[in-house]
């Protein structure tokens, strides 16, 4: 079972402004050791909060690098795009300066849009300094289904791809993803967790070692410290 650091808040407000701490204070440390630091964070609802707290701390956001870790394949000014969360609730303030990679394309398709989000994020520094997942209630991580055909090629440990698109059954729209093999290389990893429910979740998918379900793939693959960052 991976070994991961679980960090307990008493409210969300504190999770979030504790996290918004750490991933500062890590984006810093990768600045000072290399001029340059790289985020990738997650969409749905969760981390709303601790972006709001992040956008207002002081760093040299103009040497750092942001994408996300999956996006739902929808154009960026939909309400459901996870690109459109990250611009109205980060991209402000002080993170205005950092410089954002996006996983749309105009591609008539996600598994046509493969090839040139894959350039892009070449552009990178990688691996990622600080990487942010959250999950879902189906035990899926970035948008790594567990319902989804691809979910072999996307988990696979040793895949030289950083992104695959994913057609998730159980839920909406084709999905741009990050990689098993991609995530695995963030020097520190942390999943972002709020709820009763999320909690049971992911300790029972440590857990159960015949049904791995992709949050516990990921952590198993993690090469750099874990860290569980929840509050009910
Ligand atoms: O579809 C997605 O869901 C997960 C979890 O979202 P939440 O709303 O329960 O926080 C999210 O981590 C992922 O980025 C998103 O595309």
């Amino acid at each position: 079972m991976a070994e991961v650091n679980f960090h307990e808040y008493d409210s969300r407000v504190d999770l979030d402004i504790c996290l918004a701490r750490e991933v500062g204070a890590a984006l810093e440390i990768a600045i000072a050791e290399r001029g340059h630091a790289s985020l990738a964070v997650s969409g749905g609802r969760t981390p709303v909060g601790m972006f709001q707290q992040l956008r207002q701390m002081r760093l040299q956001w103009d040497k750092v690098w942001i994408t996300l870790v999956d996006d739902r394949w929808v154009p960026p000014s939909h309400t459901d795009s996870n690109e459109l969360l990250v611009r109205e609730h980060l991209l402000k303030y002080h993170v205005e300066a950092a410089h954002f990679v996006s996983l749309h394309t105009g591609a008539a398709s996600a598994e046509a849009a493969v090839a040139e989000i894959e350039a892009r994020l070449q552009a990178i520094p990688q691996p990622f300094d600080v990487l942010i997942l959250g999950m879902g209630e189906d035990g899926h991580t970035a948008s790594l289904f567990p319902c989804a055909s691809e979910l072999e090629i996307a988990a696979a440990p040793d895949s030289t791809q950083s992104v695959v698109a994913v057609n998730p059954s159980t839920a909406p729209y084709a999905r741009i993803s990050l990689t098993l093999a991609a995530i695995a290389q963030a020097r520190k990893l942390v999943v972002h967790l709020t709820g009763t429910k999320k909690r049971q979740i992911f300790e029972q998918a440590l857990a159960n070692t015949s049904q791995r379900l992709p949050i516990a793939r990921v952590l198993d693959a993690a090469r750099g410290p874990k860290h569980v960052y929840w509050a009910e």
